[in-house]
């Protein structure tokens, strides 16, 4: 980047002689110079097709009107003749390159240290060519031109054909090493790089089978890794101090002091190393693993609206509007205007009452309101916030099923530019109502039994499963029911997060819960350490700077998916586990924002000590599907309202203040098993995402020290692991080349046997054995007693 740095010195009057240019006579000789190259351009190119015709021309200026055939007359052939054949060649372009570069100089005034450059190595380059061409030619041509042919001719007369080759070498080398800064590793990167990626490509297929953050590693050559592994990457391309030139400032005043200050010249941009990585290997691409995953088409998904598309019913909208304004009028409130909004379930009677009419008042008529219109699910919103008028919420009488396909295939979910985009269902206006997660960031959601709250969660995992790569999202399952979210078992391997060494990614049983939410946590710390180290502050800053591969995988970075858990039957978890479950699930919520973990708790029971005060705080986003008291509803939104929903998918959401009723989409269960069953038959990682281990309280290694049972590259692995003193199963997976759940076993075993300490979280395992003696000699003890 460039930098100025001014410094200013002030000095005595002294009297010097300076050749300086006003603005104005730069930009003309600017210009001039600039045009007279492309003259000299156009001459040389209409040189070479003009030359023979024009030959007898040539100094025969005095003939005005004998024509010549260049594209600038006499001038031109004449010029291009000086410089073409009787001058360099065809390396006399570079000449009038110049001389147009140094009239761009001019013209806007840049600092003429770096023209001079270009004028040095330019006119080196010229006589270079031209004497190149002159080596292969037996007489000067209009390649060579006389000066390359005649240097060429007295070098050979001095020092022989060979001296003279040698002599052309050194030049070559001189121009590329200093002018090109090219060195040995350099080049051999280029080459090893292009040789990686043509394997790489030939491989490809084949490999897409290891997870996806050992992808970067694999790609880079094993010398590259090393270079990387030095502490920063900006560290190693820390600026140059810049060159710096110096400008002398006078003025017409007589005697005052000239003031001489030091600019300096932009600095030049040393390739940056992840830059250099990019260019050769491409962005970090985490989809590459499962570069032909295909997500679902919108067909797995039907269509509950055909033919039954929102109607206006004339008539009950009439009859309601009749009844509205008659139930007031009863109790003495006049009504100024009305305006009905229908939707998929309700239709929004928005009233402005007369003047002088207390909002109060017509809150309290909801019940007489509903018995007149005698109907369930009556709601007031009075005021409606932003509008000034007071709403009154009517149940249509038949009531539009809004499916999924509607929503997912709505231009605002296909367009949504969110991280964790969620298409809930249609508000009252009939809009498709779009939020995401990752801002949300953890989400509550609660209503009484057979309302929709598992079609409501369905609704957001497939929301998310219609747009995200199985790169890019992980789902920890909770359903003690054991019923509902069975489907998702079979995007086990594309989807699903588990615990190492458990044959479900779906939890259905309490211990496990509290076991995976340990390891949640133990997942946060690791990704925040891992956050702290790129100096970067939120999941999403991250995993842009790991694929702009400014992360160095070999120091434990790796491409970070969202994870969401979602816990179906909360109040049955905090019945039967308590604190044990709602004090990592208080601290996840609290902390687990920025590190890509969202959390989607669903329960019937909204009651307080289900929902505590710490869990509340730090759920913002909530949602209420009918519940059976005004209390419920006040635990969960802080509000009423949620009593007087209608069911069937019927709900409020709210993300701070302000409710909005939306009519949930409906996604049937064959559609899931569709979608799972079409995302379950595609080529799928090796395994489920793995969490990190969690040893619960009662603790220790469950894997016994079984010599028998041991790894067949049990012992290379302890090798290796004690001569890098690095107890690491990704450090295992790299040099024995083994998939991430044979690394995790023979790590395992190694602890079994005392090789290395027990799991210590992101950090790697100690390893307590120091040399390979010792090693040796420890396994020798364990066969000999056996
Ligand atoms: N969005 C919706 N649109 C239309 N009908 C719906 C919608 N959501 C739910 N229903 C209807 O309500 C029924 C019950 O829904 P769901 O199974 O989601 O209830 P639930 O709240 O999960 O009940 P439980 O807590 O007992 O599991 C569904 O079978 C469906 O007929």
């Amino acid at each position: 980047m460039a930098k100025k740095k001014k410094k200013t010195t002030t000095k005595t009057p002294r009297k010097k002689i300076r050749f300086s240019l006003s603005k104005q006579q730069k930009i003309l000789l600017g210009s001039f110079l600039f045009l007279l190259g492309l003259a000299l351009l156009f001459s040389f190119v209409s040189y070479f097709f003009t030359w023979q015709a024009d030959q007898s021309e040539i100094g025969n200026l005095a003939e005005r009107k004998l024509p010549t055939q260049n594209w600038l007359n006499k001038f031109g052939a004449n010029v291009a003749h000086f410089f073409i054949y009787d001058g360099f060649g065809v390396s006399a372009f570079i000449f009038a390159f110049l001389i147009a570069l140094t009239g761009v100089y001019y013209f806007f005034d840049y600092t003429k240290k770096q023209l001079l450059k270009f004028w040095f190595w330019g006119l080196l380059l010229m006589l270079w060519v031209s004497v190149f061409f002159g080596f292969f030619s037996g007489k000067a041509t209009l390649f060579s031109g006389i000066i390359g042919f005649e240097t060429n001719d007295i070098m050979q007369d001095y020092i022989g054909f060979i001296g003279a080759v040698l002599v052309m070498v050194f030049i070559l080398i001189f121009y590329l090493v200093v002018r090109l800064k090219l060195t040995p590793e350099k080049v051999i990167s280029v080459f090893s790089s292009t040789k990686k990626q043509i394997v790489a490509e030939f491989n490809s297929e084949e490999t897409n089978e290891t997870m996806a953050q050992n992808i970067s590693e694999k790609e880079m050559p094993a010398k590259e890794k090393e270079e990387i592994k030095a502490p920063t990457v900006e560290e190693k391309t820390a600026p140059k101090p810049p060159a710096i030139e110096k400008l002398i400032l006078k003025s017409d005043v007589e005697g005052d002091v000239e003031m001489e200050v030091e600019q300096t010249a932009d600095e030049e941009e040393i390739e940056n190393l992840s830059n250099k990585l990019v260019k050769d290997f491409g962005e970090f691409d985490p989809k590459l693993d499962l570069s032909n995953y295909k997500f679902p088409s919108i067909e797995l998904l039907r269509d509950y609206t055909i033919g039954a598309g929102i109607t206006i019913d004339q008539e009950e909208l009439e009859e309601n509007k009749n009844r509205i304004v008659e139930t007031l009028n009863n109790y003495k409130i006049g009504i100024a205007n009305i305006k009905a909004t229908v939707g998929p379930t309700v239709t929004l009677y928005e009233i402005v009452p007369d003047a002088g009419i207390r909002i109060s008042k017509i809150k309290n008529l909801e019940d007489d309101i509903a018995l007149s219109l005698s109907a369930l699910g009556i709601r007031i919103i009075a005021p409606i916030p932003g509008r000034g008028t007071i709403g009154i919420e009517v149940p249509n009488k038949n009531a539009k099923i809004v499916s999924m396909r509607s929503v997912i295939a709505s231009a605002k979910f296909q367009n949504a530019e969110m991280e964790l985009p969620i298409a809930f269902g249609k508000t009252i206006s009939n809009e498709t109502f779009v939020v995401d997660l990752a801002k949300m960031p953890h989400m509550l959601m609660a209503g009484a039994t057979g309302q929709g709250k598992s079609v409501g969660l369905n609704a957001v995992l497939t929301s998310l499963l219609y747009k995200k790569h199985p790169a890019e999202v992980k789902f920890i399952l909770v359903d003690p029911k054991k019923v509902e979210l069975t489907l998702f078992n079979k995007i086990e391997r594309h989807y699903l997060a588990k615990l190492p060494d458990t044959e479900e990614a779906i939890i259905t049983d309490t211990n496990k819960v509290i076991n995976t939410l340990n390891s949640l946590c133990i997942e946060m710390d690791a990704r925040y350490d891992l956050l702290k180290d790129a100096m970067v502050r939120n999941i999403k800053e991250y995993n842009t700077k790991f694929k702009n591969r400014k992360l160095n995988p070999h120091d434990g970075h790796r491409f970070l998916p969202y994870i969401v858990l979602v816990i179906d039957e909360f109040a049955d978890l905090i019945m039967t586990a308590g604190k044990e479950v709602e004090t990592p699930i208080a601290r996840l919520a609290q902390l687990a924002r920025a590190i890509g973990i969202h959390l989607i708790i669903a329960t019937q029971r909204p009651s307080v000590n289900v929902i505590t005060g710490i869990i509340k705080a730090n759920f913002p986003a909530r949602i209420a599907f009918r519940v059976t008291s005004k209390i419920d509803s006040r635990t969960i939104l802080d509000n009423s309202g949620a009593d007087q929903l209608i069911g069937r998918g019927d709900m409020l959401y709210t993300q701070g203040n302000e409710l909005t009723r939306i009519q949930c989409a409906f996604v049937d269960t064959p559609e899931v098993a569709d979608i799972t069953e079409f995302i379950g038959a595609q080529k799928a990682y090796p395994d489920a995402y793995l969490l990190p281990e969690y040893v619960g309280e009662d603790g220790g290694t469950t894997i016994d020290n079984d010599i028998s049972e041991r790894d067949k590259l049990f012992r290379e692995a302890a090798e290796v692991l004690v001569i890098s003193q690095q107890g690491s199963a990704s450090l295992l997976q790299r040099k024995l080349k083994l998939g991430y759940n044979r690394a995790g076993r023979i790590i395992d075993q190694l602890e079994a046997a005392g090789i290395v300490g027990p799991f210590e979280g992101s950090k790697a395992r100690q390893v307590l054995v120091p040399t390979i003696d010792a090693l040796n000699q420890l396994l020798d003890n364990e066969t000999n007693d056996n």
